[in-house]
């Protein structure tokens, strides 16, 4: 159990506040306490408890004097401070239709009785501390399907076995990124890199021990670029790297980074230590000013395919008489 005092308040809930506020002036109470499953928000705590014990989980409560009352008389705060003798509550619903708390008026000076006009009020303001928890419960629900959306973009976008963006949010990506820096005068390269005679080790190892390889050199792609560059399965073993502000010479010398990266170790693969390698095409508007982000990929593809037929493990950079 939690009760807060007035003073600090600063963990409690400023509407609910407000509706305890009102309820002290609106009967010239002591206090208005609102208990809520284990959260009590009274003003001090021997009130909080008296009030949890007090309250009965259906219908209305009313206690003109608790000095009276053979149970109450001996909570600490009817017997000791702050000495309360008048007590009335009405349930609090919540959001599913059950019962969610209570809303107490307290007071030091007994009363005769609580007629039919306050109850109607202190049924006011139960309602309005239970707009209150259906309000809460929305935007628990609404932070509930944020997330689900989030994950769902997320699954969207990322190639499920590479974890690298898969060919829509690469090519989402290419397009921003190629807008961006038209406007900002800065150039943008690309790269086309493709795993070489993967279809092999398919054949020799199995499908999912392509898969592994896949993985790993993804993962050595990775860790060649920096954040704001990205890193996209353009097709099965084929990848898609944009790099927005960087020059061709820095283009070729991040694929030339990559290439050496798959090259540099053989993988421990089905028992086996492959060698694997990549080849590799580069295309950059600073060379090719005018094309659009498709016309870079099929430049790139070239490039690509000019450094297979020269026998792979290589990069290859587009240039307007590459064909
Ligand atoms: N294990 C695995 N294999 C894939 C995946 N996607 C594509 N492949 C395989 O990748 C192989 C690509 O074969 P090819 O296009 O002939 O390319 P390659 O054997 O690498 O030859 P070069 O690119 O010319 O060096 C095919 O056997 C595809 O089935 C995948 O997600 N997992």
């Amino acid at each position: 159990m939690q009760a807060a005092s007035d003073d600090a308040a600063a963990g409690e809930d400023a509407h609910l506040l407000r509706i305890r506020r009102l309820g002290r002036q609106l009967f010239g109470v002591s206090d208005c306490v609102i208990v809520l499953g284990g959260d009590v928000m009274a003003a001090d705590a021997a009130t909080g408890a008296f009030c949890r014990r007090a309250a009965p989980s259906g219908g209305a409560g009313v206690i003109p004097d608790a000095l009276r009352h053979e149970a109450l008389a001996r909570e600490a705060a009817v017997s000791g401070a702050p000495h309360l003798r008048f007590f009335a509550s009405l349930p609090v619903t919540g959001p599913d239709g059950g019962h969610a708390g209570s809303i107490c008026l307290v007071d030091q000076a007994p009363r005769a009785g609580f007629g039919d006009d306050a109850r109607r009020l202190l049924a006011d303001l139960a309602a309005l501390v239970e707009r209150e928890l259906a309000l809460r419960s929305m935007s628990a629900v609404q932070l509930d399907l944020q997330k689900k959306n989030k994950n769902l973009r997320r699954r969207s976008l990322v190639d499920p076995l590479l974890g690298t963006w898969n060919r829509g949010a690469i090519m989402r990506i290419l397009a921003i990124e190629s807008e961006r820096c038209a406007k900002a005068g800065v150039p943008l390269s690309l790269i086309v890199a493709d795993l070489d005679y993967f279809k092999k080790i398919n054949d020799t190892y199995g499908h999912p021990v392509g898969d592994t390889v896949l993985v790993k050199v993804a993962s050595r792609l990775r860790s060649c670029i920096r954040a704001q560059e990205a890193l996209g399965r353009y097709g099965g073993e084929e990848f898609l790297i944009v790099l927005p502000g960087s020059s061709h010479a820095t283009a070729l010398q991040v694929a030339e980074r990559m290439r050496a990266a798959v090259a540099a170790q053989p993988e421990a693969v089905g028992g086996d230590l492959l060698r694997l390698t990549i080849s590799a095409g580069v295309a950059s508007s600073e060379i090719f000013p005018d094309a659009s982000a498709e016309d870079l990929i099929s430049r790139a593809d070239m490039a690509l395919y000019v450094a297979k037929d020269a026998g792979r493990n290589r990069v290859v950079h587009a240039t307007p008489d590459l064909s």
